[in-house]
């Protein structure tokens, strides 16, 4: 089967504004009448439950390969399919977030990729939000719970980690872009996002 629909990650921080993006830009997508599938890792499949369930005891290695398993259940049963039918997926954290987290939890980045390397498709556009350091601390302070790899970063080192990642795969030629949404309301956000998106390749 054909892909005809666009696959979008977006990425960052923890309270970067993934979740409030991904949501303004479906909601635009959805104005404009594309077909929009809206998603994120770790899935809501069972292994993904299982991650978030036992996040804090799942460490290291283990951590990394489950996830990694999850993305490549996700991509097969759920991204593919959307992709398919022609929708546009928007994902909310993939490859980069385990390069940063992963690391953040002790492992070296270049083991994180040897289990993300072979997963396809690869994302049309990677978009990587920023917001001011100060900003995403605030937003984390009113968090009723902090996850255990939340609580081991810092916005500071995520940002710069991110940046991180993203050279590095821009290295192995993934499109992406980074939008510094201070001061940008998230419709405009989305608004900056939407500018960017790749065209959708005509049905087959
Ligand atoms: N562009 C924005 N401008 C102002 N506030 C925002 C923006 N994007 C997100 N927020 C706020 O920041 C907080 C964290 O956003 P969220 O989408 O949950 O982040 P993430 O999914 O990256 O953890 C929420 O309170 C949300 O309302
Ligand atoms: C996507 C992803 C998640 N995780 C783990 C760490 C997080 O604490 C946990 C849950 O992800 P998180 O994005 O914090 O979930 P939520 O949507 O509930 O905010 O999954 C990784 O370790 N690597 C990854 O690549």
């Amino acid at each position: 089967m054909t892909a005809t629909g666009r696959f979008l990650v977006l990425e960052g921080p923890n309270g970067v504004g993934k979740t409030t993006t991904a949501a303004a830009l479906a909601d635009l997508l959805r104005s404009r009448g594309d077909r929009v599938h809206v998603t994120g890792e770790p899935s809501t499949a069972p292994l993904g439950r299982l991650i978030r369930a036992h996040e804090a005891e799942l460490t290291g290695r283990a951590l990394a390969l489950a996830v990694a398993a999850d993305r490549s259940h996700h991509l097969d049963t759920e991204i593919v399919p959307a992709l398919a039918a022609s929708a546009t997926v928007i994902c909310d954290r993939f490859i980069p977030s385990s390069l940063v987290l992963q690391q953040l939890d002790g492992l070296d980045p270049r083991e994180v990729w040897s289990y993300n390397a072979a997963l396809r498709p690869i994302p049309d556009i990677t978009v990587y939000l920023i917001t001011a350091p100060a900003t995403i601390g605030a937003r984390l302070a009113q968090r009723p719970r902090r996850s255990r790899l939340e609580q081991a970063g810092s916005p500071d080192r995520e940002l710069a980690l991110y940046q991180q990642a993203r050279r590095f795969l821009d290295g192995q030629g993934w499109r992406q872009i980074t939008i510094d949404c201070r001061d940008l309301p998230a419709d405009q956000v989305a608004a900056r996002i939407l500018a960017h998106l790749p065209r959708k390749d005509p049905a087959p």
